[in-house]
C-alpha cells in the first residue's frame, strides 16, 4: 500500500453533466463510486464562472463525505475570489489555495509569495481557525518552500504539468530532480507536499518513485478520462496500484 492518498478531482464529471439539465452524470455518484473503491478523499474546484463543479454541489459533497469519515474533502480555488465562502460554509479537510484569474482556462502557475504573501496570510489563518488544513498551489522551486512554511501553510501543492510533459523526454532527468529537491526542501521544513495537475496512469508510479514524501496527489483529468473506458471503479483500483508500485 502507498503512503501518499489518493484525491479523485470530479471537476470533469461536472463538466459533462453541465451540458443538459438532467443532473447526470452525478458528482455524488461519482464521489461515492471513487470512494468505494478506495480513493482516500475527493477534490473539486468550483471555479467562479461554475463551468463544471457549481456553488451548490459543494454543500451536497459536504454531506456525502460525512458519510465517509477519514476520507477527506479538498476545495481548490482562488481566496480573493470565491474560495473562503466555501470554506466558511462547509469547512473541508483542506483548502487549496489557487492562484487562478476567474477566466483561466486552467491552472497553470503557483503562488508568488513575495507578491501575495502578506494579504494570504490572514485567509491562512482563518481557514485554519474554522480546522481547514491549507495548502498553497506552488511551483516546483526548492527555494520557495521556506516562505509557504512563514506565510503559516501546513501543505504546499507542487504543481505538476512540468514533470507530466518532462516525462520521458530528454528533459525527464532535469525535472525530476527539480521536484525532487522541492518535496525533499518542503519536508525538511516539515511543510506536508501534495501534487497535482496532468498526473496520470502514465506518469504517476515514476513521480511518486521520484518524490516519495507525497502525501497526497488529487487526480482529475486523465483519471475521468480512464473512467469513461473502464468505469470509476476498476480506474480508482488501477491508480492505486500505480502508487503501490512506487
Ligand atoms: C489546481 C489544479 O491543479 C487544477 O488541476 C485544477 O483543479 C484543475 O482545474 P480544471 O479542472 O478546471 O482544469
Ligand atoms: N490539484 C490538481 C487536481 O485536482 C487535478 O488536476 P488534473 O488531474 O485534472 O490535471
Amino acid at each position: 500500500m502507498s503512503k501518499t492518498a489518493l484525491s479523485v478531482n470530479i471537476n470533469k464529471v461536472a463538466l459533462v453533466r453541465n451540458t443538459r439539465h438532467l443532473g447526470i452524470p452525478s458528482v455524488t455518484r461519482a464521489a461515492t463510486l471513487c470512494l468505494e473503491a478506495g480513493a482516500h478523499g475527493i477534490t473539486v474546484h468550483p471555479r467562479p464562472d461554475e463551468r463544471h463543479i457549481r456553488a451548490a454541489d459543494v454543500p451536497e459533497l459536504a454531506a456525502l463525505m460525512k458519510n465517509w469519515p477519514g476520507r477527506e474533502f479538498n476545495i481548490e480555488g482562488n481566496p480573493f475570489q470565491n474560495l473562503m465562502g466555501f470554506i466558511r460554509d462547509v469547512r473541508p479537510t483542506q483548502c487549496t489555495f489557487v492562484p487562478d484569474s476567474e477566466d483561466q482556462f486552467t491552472s497553470d502557475h503557483g503562488w508568488d509569495l513575495d507578491k501575495d504573501g502578506e494579504r494570504l496570510r490572514p485567509l491562512i489563518r482563518e481557514a485554519q481557525s474554522l480546522g481547514v488544513r491549507v495548502s498553497l498551489f506552488m511551483d516546483p522551486q526548492a527555494d520557495a518552500m521556506a516562505a509557504a512554511k512563514a506565510v503559516g501553510a501546513d501543505r504546499v501543492e507542487l504543481y505538476t504539468e512540468s514533470f507530466a510533459s518532462a516525462f520521458g523526454t530528454a528533459r525527464n532527468d532535469e525535472v525530476f530532480a527539480q521536484f525532487a529537491q522541492a518535496a525533499q526542501a518542503a519536508a525538511a521544513i516539515d511543510l506536508g507536499v501534495n501534487a497535482g495537475h496532468d498526473l496520470s496512469r502514465d506518469n504517476l508510479t515514476a513521480f511518486l518513485r521520484a518524490c516519495p514524501a507525497v502525501r497526497e496527489v488529487s487526480i482529475g483529468h486523465a483519471l475521468i478520462a480512464d473512467a469513461l473506458e473502464l468505469g470509476y471503479a476498476a480506474t480508482v483500483r488501477d491508480y492505486l496500484r500505480c502508487m503501490a508500485e512506487a
